[in-house]
């Protein structure tokens, strides 16, 4: 089975977590997209109603908007009941790395303003431990040469061996990737992240860095799309 009919499967199953009248945190990624497109049919065939979202990036709500699903701007929800998001890596606590396409400052408003966040993703996102998947953290443009030295050094004080931080280009050239916010991301290769709260912690102090894309204590249900259909587990 393709990863595309995983992330449909497990996408499919998030669709159980959604009742008439939710807000949804609508994530973003190519996971969250189909969940997008699938809560678009839902609408149109009626088999739910009066949904509203709040989309987590520009792409997310293009996406939405073509496929049928009311957006409300994100402080006019005066609750957020569910969010859907996909993620780059996930462990055995449901500790996460996202932001693979750059959308993690808007993603963790949304999620941490949830009810719930639901995370939906093909069995390849799942792992042992953290870190084999380079750590992105969004940083403000200015000065964002000091604040990279900051990220290696509390990178190597949480225990990384020798972090390779990145500026992330856009496609090949030499322009930084700007998000939707405005901010550059550093890619942090780690390999491994032993103590994934400790190194959040010492990203949260330095001043440059406006988000980073370790998800700790935020999800509550994880939907594995498989050959055979989707294994929900819940914490
Ligand atoms: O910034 C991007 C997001 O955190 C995505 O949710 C994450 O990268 C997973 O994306 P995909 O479902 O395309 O693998």
């Amino acid at each position: 089975m393709s990863a595309v009919e995983d992330k449909t499967r497990a996408a499919e199953a998030a669709l159980e977590f959604i009742e008439d009248g939710m807000t949804l945190g609508l994530g973003s990624g190519s996971t969250a997209d189909i969940f997008v497109r699938l809560l678009g049919a839902a609408l149109e065939s009626g088999s739910l109603n009066n949904v509203k979202g709040v989309p987590t990036s520009e792409n997310t709500a293009r996406v939405a908007r073509e496929a049928g699903v009311p957006l409300i701007e994100v402080d006019q929800a005066d609750k957020i009941d569910v969010t859907v998001d996909g993620a780059d890596e996930v462990d055995g606590r449901f500790r996460l790395i996202k932001g693979g396409g750059g959308c993690l400052l808007r993603e963790k408003i949304i999620a941490h303003a949830s009810d719930l966040m639901v995370v939906v993703v093909d069995e390849t996102k799942l792992v042992e431990s953290l870190g084999a998947y380079a750590l992105p953290v969004e940083v403000d443009p200015f000065g964002f040469t000091i604040t990279a030295k900051k990220v290696y050094d509390a990178l190597t004080a949480a225990g990384v061996v020798r972090p390779d931080v990145k500026l992330r280009c856009r496609g090949d050239g030499n322009d930084p990737f700007v998000t939707d916010g405005g901010h550059y991301i550093l890619d942090c290769a780690c390999k491994a992240l032993a103590d994934p709260e400790q190194v959040a912690a010492r990203l949260n102090a330095i001043p440059g860095v406006v988000e980073h894309g370790l998800f700790i204590n935020l999800a509550r249900a994880v939907i594995v799309g498989e050959d055979d259909g989707a294994r929900v587990l819940e914490l």
